[in-house]
């Protein structure tokens, strides 16, 4: 049988790659790297990769919005799974010294503020698609350059490790979808995402809406308002709530929710992180 291919924010050495790898387990499987993440959207929708995994929210940082945004304008994919991970950062470069310039992802960059206004006040701080292209890059640039990143990333690229568990929060955690085209079967463990937009034609309709999960009895994991994409006031909101789509408190709520909705879509039904 041909090996399972899993596309994955990359190069090797991501967090990403972290959750991939705790996600599929045992599984024959082979990881494909994509730089960012609406190619990694595009590669799942055309059947390029069976699945794919990016990161979705951080602890200390919120949302990745892009995959956000990605997870409600893309029509073929729908989330399959979650990983939770706890997520340490290392200063990493080619030998200890003066530093210029740091790379990473924007999240890690904001995960180690403290650190880098303490430790390396003046020192420029450059955006990249990922940790591990921060790491990359860095391993072929001047001495004077470090990134934030991965012990994986700093042995894949021969950098090495100038400063541990440099992030703000010991307590900071990413959150990764799994994403595919074929929404995952029910376990009796699940979680279901959700994204909708309300009618603006009374008061009270947010309040009406989470009023459909309470009264239930739903626990919520996760809400959250993102704009629109149109003028000020217009929102899309995101709710997680446990249970599966067709587990039937969840069906009805989702259904009195539709009726409150300009906008409605369940973005996936799948087994809870534990
Ligand atoms: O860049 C990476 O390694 C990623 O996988 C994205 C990310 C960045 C910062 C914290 C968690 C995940």
């Amino acid at each position: 049988m041909a090996v399972l291919r899993i596309g994955f924010l990359g190069p090797s050495g991501t967090f990403t790659a972290q959750a991939m790898a705790r996600f599929y387990s045992g599984q024959d499987y082979e990881g494909v790297p994509y730089a960012e993440i609406p190619e990694l959207f595009g590669a799942v929708a055309t059947g390029e990769v069976a699945a794919g995994v990016v990161p979705v929210e951080n602890s200390l940082e919120g949302s990745v919005n892009v995959t956000l945004d990605l997870l409600v304008r893309d029509p073929a994919v729908v989330i399959v799974g979650e990983v939770i991970l706890p997520v340490v950062h290392h200063l990493l470069a080619r030998r200890p010294g003066r530093f210029t310039r740091v790379l990473s992802h924007p999240h890690a960059l904001a995960q180690c503020r403290a650190f880098l206004e303490r430790e390396l006040p003046g020192v420029v701080r450059e955006a990249t698609t990922s940790t591990a292209e921060a790491a990359r890059l860095v391993a072929s640039a001047d001495e004077s350059w470090a990134a934030i990143g991965t012990e994986e990333a700093a042995e894949r690229y021969g950098l090495v490790v100038v400063a541990r568990a440099i992030q703000d929060s010991a307590e900071n955690e990413t959150r990764f979808v799994v994403i595919g085209r074929e929404p995952a079967s029910r376990t009796g463990k699940d979680k279901t995402s959700i994204a909708f937009s309300l009618r603006h034609d009374r008061p009270g309709v947010l309040y009406a809406a989470l009023g459909e999960f309470a009264r239930r009895g739903i626990n919520l994991t996760k809400i959250e308002s993102r704009p629109a994409r149109r003028s000020i006031g217009h929102y899309i909101f995101f709710i997680d709530c446990e249970g599966h789509k067709e587990d039937a408190p969840v069906a009805a709520a989702l259904a009195a929710i539709i009726k409150m909705s300009t906008f409605f879509k369940v973005l996936g039904s799948y087994p809870r992180w534990e």
